[in-house]
């Protein structure tokens, strides 16, 4: 293309010089909310011109929010890949920083995804592209899930472990919940689900991995998903914590992350 507009990010490759604003990304951290993404960096928003992400740069960090669910993120993600393309970013590592809800593990731990998998417990991601089904990979980049599981160990007030992620389109009944406005399940039904979901491995539900997973891979992208859980599903369905614990919840696999790359960027001094 003679000029490519990033219309969500409102960015483009003749507005602005993409090589000079984000040439030295090396890593990138996205996450759900905005303010999420204000609480961890007090800079300057790039995407001003639209409300529908956020964007910060911090020297070779980039973060951006990606909204919810699979739709949200892949909007970002297809201008996200864009960008580092046009601006001749290489080894760039992006990293999923989220929350989930758990299953048989105890709230407040954090899953780094090895593979994320759909509502079947099946490791794959079904884009629809025309009118055909086409099934992609989800695994994620096994050697980065163990540097930070090794890295783990630094912040051993919190469980950290590698586990399978079920990406659904909903949080609702999409997750088994029972406490949503249509709820056509019993109590058993969902146990027993997600007790098979706990048996094949997976250790936490959100709603973003599976794409991310699979675009990420496709374009070749070392890439990871690092989420706190906020509630055992084998325990309630409702996310009862106070909002000071959630608050305090998020901060862990932002910790971790913070460890990570301060680590491959050789600036940590643990104390
Ligand atoms: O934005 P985060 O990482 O918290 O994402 C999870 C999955 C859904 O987008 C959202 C539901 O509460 O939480
Ligand atoms: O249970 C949960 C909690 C956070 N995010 C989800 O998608 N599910």
């Amino acid at each position: 293309m003679d000029e490519d507009i990033l219309y969500h990010l409102d960015l483009g490759t003749k507005t602005h010089n993409l090589p000079a604003m984000f040439g030295d990304v090396k890593f990138v951290c996205v996450r759900g909310s905005s303010n999420r993404m204000k609480a961890f960096e007090d800079m300057q928003d790039i995407c001003t011109g639209t409300d529908r992400y956020c964007m910060y740069k911090t020297g070779p960090v980039l973060s951006i929010n990606h909204g919810m669910g699979i739709p949200s993120i892949s909007i970002m993600l297809h201008e996200l890949i864009k960008l580092l393309y046009y601006a001749k970013c290489y080894d760039v590592t992006i990293i999923r920083i989220g929350t989930s809800g758990g299953i048989g593990i105890e709230p407040g731990s954090i899953v780094i995804t090895d593979t994320a998998v759909d509502s079947f417990f099946k490791p794959q991601f079904e884009q629809i592209i025309l009118d055909t089904v086409v099934t992609q990979n989800t695994e994620l980049d096994k050697e980065l899930a163990e540097e930070l599981l090794k890295c783990s160990k630094e912040v051993p007030d919190f469980p950290t472990l590698i586990g399978h992620t079920m990406c659904t389109y909903d949080f609702y009944e999409g997750q088994g919940r029972l406490d949503g406005a249509l709820c056509s399940f019993s109590n058993e039904k969902k146990l027993d689900y997600l007790q098979r979901a706990y048996k094949t491995g997976i250790r936490n539900i959100e709603m973003e991995s599976s794409v991310f997973a699979a675009m990420c891979g496709l374009c070749g992208l070392k890439a990871a998903v690092v989420c706190v859980t906020l509630l055992n599903r084998l325990e309630c369905d409702q996310i009862n914590l106070p909002r000071e614990v959630l608050l305090e919840y998020q901060q862990h696999p932002q910790k971790l992350i913070s460890i990570f790359i301060k680590k491959r960027l050789g600036r940590y001094n643990p104390k």
